[in-house]
């Protein structure tokens, strides 16, 4: 993968727009998401894990906002099943563009089928593993619920959803203190005030936490049978619900 370091907000803009998936974005995404997500590698191994686990033979997995396929890639190299399809998808046309690329030479048992499209218009069936990671937060609220029941509904029994977020808290000093401890996680990997805040602002009204209540309320609410934490750093948490 590209390591090109994330320099999009090093210098001042005159006017900060809104973060979009572009060309821009995909060329430092890499380096972004390892910066900026805490935990970020360490939840794409335990995705193939989880795999490995519980995909189903000859059932779909999907990676529902695969941006470059990491979580492909990792499913891919440990779902020992030979008839199981990796279906990727994103609505950013550069990212797809360069997915594809990147899946181009790699060997695995399952195929990885990288797909232009919005996850709510994706059809989910047959499914025993769904992938969202850091994807939800991008979709507007409106949608989450019926997104969910979607994925419910496409699953098999026994099948599962791994669901990563940046998550808001309802009390507002744990809020306050776990953003806190965020930015200096980022500062930490270098990035200046500069940089923090200015993606701060490029990501509010795009980027839009709910609280872990919110979503496990949904998870329920749409029928999974659990929905536990299994990772989390500051405000950044991985989620797996299954379904029974
Ligand atoms: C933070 S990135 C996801 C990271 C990726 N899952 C990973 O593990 O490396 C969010 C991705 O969701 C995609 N996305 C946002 N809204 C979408 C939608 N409605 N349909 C498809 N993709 C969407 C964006 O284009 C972006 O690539
Ligand atoms: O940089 C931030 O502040 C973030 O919230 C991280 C985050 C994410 O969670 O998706 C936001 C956009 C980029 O895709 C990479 C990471």
């Amino acid at each position: 993968m590209s390591d090109r370091q994330d320099d999009i907000y090093a210098h001042q803009h005159d006017v900060v727009e809104a973060f979009r998936f572009d060309e821009q974005v995909v060329n430092v995404f890499p380096d972004m998401i390892r910066r900026s997500v805490p935990g970020y590698p360490t939840i794409i191994s335990m995705i193939g894990y989880l795999a490995e686990r519980y995909a189903q033979p000859g059932s779909h997995c999907y990676d529902l906002g695969c941006s470059l396929g990491a979580a492909s890639l990792s499913m891919r190299d440990n779902i020992p099943h030979a008839d199981c399809k990796i279906i990727a998808l994103d609505n950013s046309q550069a990212m797809v563009e360069k997915c594809r690329v990147l899946l181009l030479d790699q060997a695995g048992k399952s195929k990885v089928d990288v797909k232009l499209g919005d996850i709510r218009q994706q059809e989910i069936k047959n499914a025993s593993v769904v992938v969202l990671n850091f994807t939800l937060q991008f979709i507007d609220r409106i949608d989450r619920d019926l997104l969910i029941q979607k994925i419910y509904d496409g699953l098999k029994p026994g099948g599962i959803l791994i669901l990563s977020e940046k998550l808001a808290f309802s009390d507002g000093r744990v809020h306050d203190m776990q953003t806190d401890m965020y930015y200096n996680f980022k500062r930490l990997n270098g990035y200046s005030e500069m940089e923090i805040s200015q993606k701060r602002n490029a990501l509010e009204n795009v980027l839009t936490p709910d609280t872990l209540e919110v979503h496990q309320q949904r998870l329920r609410q749409s029928g999974f049978a659990s929905c536990d934490v299994w990772f989390q750093c500051f405000n950044f948490c991985s989620m797996v619900a299954i379904k029974v």
